[in-house]
């Protein structure tokens, strides 16, 4: 693919959110989450046009101040070409709130089981129609025109928000390459069955629109094609991961782990405010000291790490007053009211937690519940265990940050069940998401290791994660969309 080949980037989360700032001026907020991470190692790398939907009434307001077309946005020494896209409020609200979290995100984390996934109702369906279909449709139309512009065009649209778009852009424009990567997993078919036919559907037919489908995992890749054979009948081959789209036209299946910038998020660590926290958390550190970073998501299975933790105190209690447990948690979606129930049960079993073996002088857990970059990595640095024992995740980047800027061999315990897992695991602690014993048994294994064993596990995890780079993860996508634009075998082109 030639360098000049215009690239379109489609995603509901833009690079920044716009806040206002005290003098009343719109400033640029960098978005969190792995996502925006991930296109950031693109855009560093090509340039590109990035657009996404407005997210709240400021960012409407820029969109606006522009005239609804594309701006450039300075924010981390990174420029973006960003273009935002309105939608009506109403629709944003059931496409965000109710179809694409919890609905989607729930069945791509397996959060329910066939037996307490939630009743399908006309709300339900409406949302669909008059929300997901229509902002789709809307950042499908921005795609549209500024494609106008080109002879051909490279658009790489992300994540679960955007299913129906790719095919919104093939009716207009069948010339248009979509590569389309999904963050999260990939569930096997019997998960996509709480969603009624017809919109499963038209995902299906929206996400086959796409030339090639990414995952960062071999299983989210491999239950995919599942899903296409099982739940439509469609021919596949796994070897190859092609699956023929129902219009007859292949469409290329695959894996690409995502790195993290070890060389950015170095530098990101050594900025002052990092040292400022540092120096307040050796202050206060105790012997011992586990830490946990994410979203106050379901799937990032904090209750039963929490759980785990207060196993361990009740059936070690020579580590009382020694270890403090800190988690740093982002509160998130709070407008869809699992997540808020999610976040006020961990507030309540950490109060219980503590009541039961605090002392006057010792917190076990120290909830810091905010969004605090530097915060965040001046813990990553001091931690003697990682906990990362999501219930599933695409890929879950805190497992490749805390090990990389980590200074006292910290040792990682980490889920069967995250995408990192596939590329980790023989340096880190395993464990079920589900086995609290197991997870309690690891806390206990990682605060008693010998120092060689942490010494070789931490740096056997820094050696893979500091191997590569986003602009591999970018090369490798770029390669495979040239070779399937040359017509190239699947199988000849490079491994997955
Ligand atoms: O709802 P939000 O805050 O935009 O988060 C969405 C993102 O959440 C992240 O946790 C996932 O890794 C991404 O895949 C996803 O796009």
């Amino acid at each position: 693919m030639s360098e000049r080949t215009p690239l379109i980037l489609v995603s509901n989360r833009g690079p920044c959110t716009f806040e206002r700032a005290t003098d009343g001026t719109l400033r640029p907020r960098r978005g969190g989450g792995g996502l925006v991470t991930a296109l950031t190692g693109l855009v560093h790398h090509r340039d590109a046009l990035w657009i996404a939907s407005a997210m709240s009434e400021e960012d409407a307001e820029v969109a606006e101040r522009h005239g609804g077309g594309a701006f450039t946005v300075e924010l981390d020494d990174v420029s973006y070409r960003i273009r935002l896209v309105v939608s009506d409020p109403t629709a944003y609200d059931r496409f965000y709130n109710v179809i694409a979290n919890p609905l989607l995100w729930f069945i791509q984390h397996y959060l329910w089981d066939l037996s307490n996934a939630p009743e399908i109702r006309r709300a339900e369906v409406e949302a669909y129609e008059y929300g997901y279909r229509v902002v789709n449709e809307d950042l499908a139309a921005a795609v549209l025109d500024e494609a106008r512009a080109f002879d051909e065009a490279v658009v790489m649209l992300h994540d679960y928000h955007l299913y129906v778009a790719p095919k919104v852009i093939r009716r207009e424009r069948p010339d248009l390459f979509l590569h389309h990567f999904v963050h999260i997993p990939w569930t096997q078919p019997d998960a996509w069955r709480v969603l009624p036919a017809d919109i499963r559907e038209d995902i299906y037919e929206g996400v086959l629109a796409n030339d090639i489908v990414a995952f960062h995992t071999r299983a989210y890749r491999r239950n995919f094609l599942l899903c296409c054979h099982e739940l439509f009948g469609l021919e596949v081959d796994m070897e190859a991961g092609v699956v023929r789209a129902p219009d007859g036209r292949e469409v290329w299946v695959r894996a690409y782990p995502l790195p993290i910038s070890a060389q950015t998020f170095q530098r990101t660590a050594q900025r002052p405010a990092v040292h400022e926290y540092e120096r307040e958390i050796l202050r206060r550190r105790r012997e011992h000291l586990i830490l946990r970073v994410d979203r106050a998501d379901l799937s990032k299975n904090i209750l039963r790490g929490f759980t785990a933790f207060d196993l361990f105190l009740e059936q070690h209690p020579e580590f009382r007053e020694q270890v403090t447990f800190i988690a740093h948690l982002i509160p998130s979606r709070q407008d869809v009211p699992e997540y808020r129930e999610y976040l006020e049960r961990i507030e309540a079993l950490v109060a219980v937690v503590n009541h039961r073996h605090g002392t006057t002088d010792w917190m076990p857990i120290e909830l810091r519940l905010r969004e605090n970059l530097e915060e965040a990595i001046a813990a990553y640095k001091h931690y003697d265990l990682l906990i990362v024992n999501a219930i599933w995740d695409g890929m879950n980047l805190i497992a490749k940050e805390g090990p990389l800027v980590n200074e006292r061999n910290g040792v990682s315990l980490l889920s069967e069940n995250t995408g990192a897992h596939e590329e980790l695991a023989e340096f880190a602690l395993s464990v079920n998401p589900f086995d609290v014993q197991e997870q309690a048994d690891a806390i206990h294994r990682a605060l008693t290791m010998s120092a060689e064993e942490r010494a070789w596990r931490a740096q056997g995890l820094k050696r893979i994660i500091a191997a590569r780079d986003p602009g591999h993860w970018v090369d490798d996508q770029l390669a495979d969309i040239e070779a399937k634009r040359a017509g190239r075998d699947p199988l000849a082109a490079r491994p997955h």
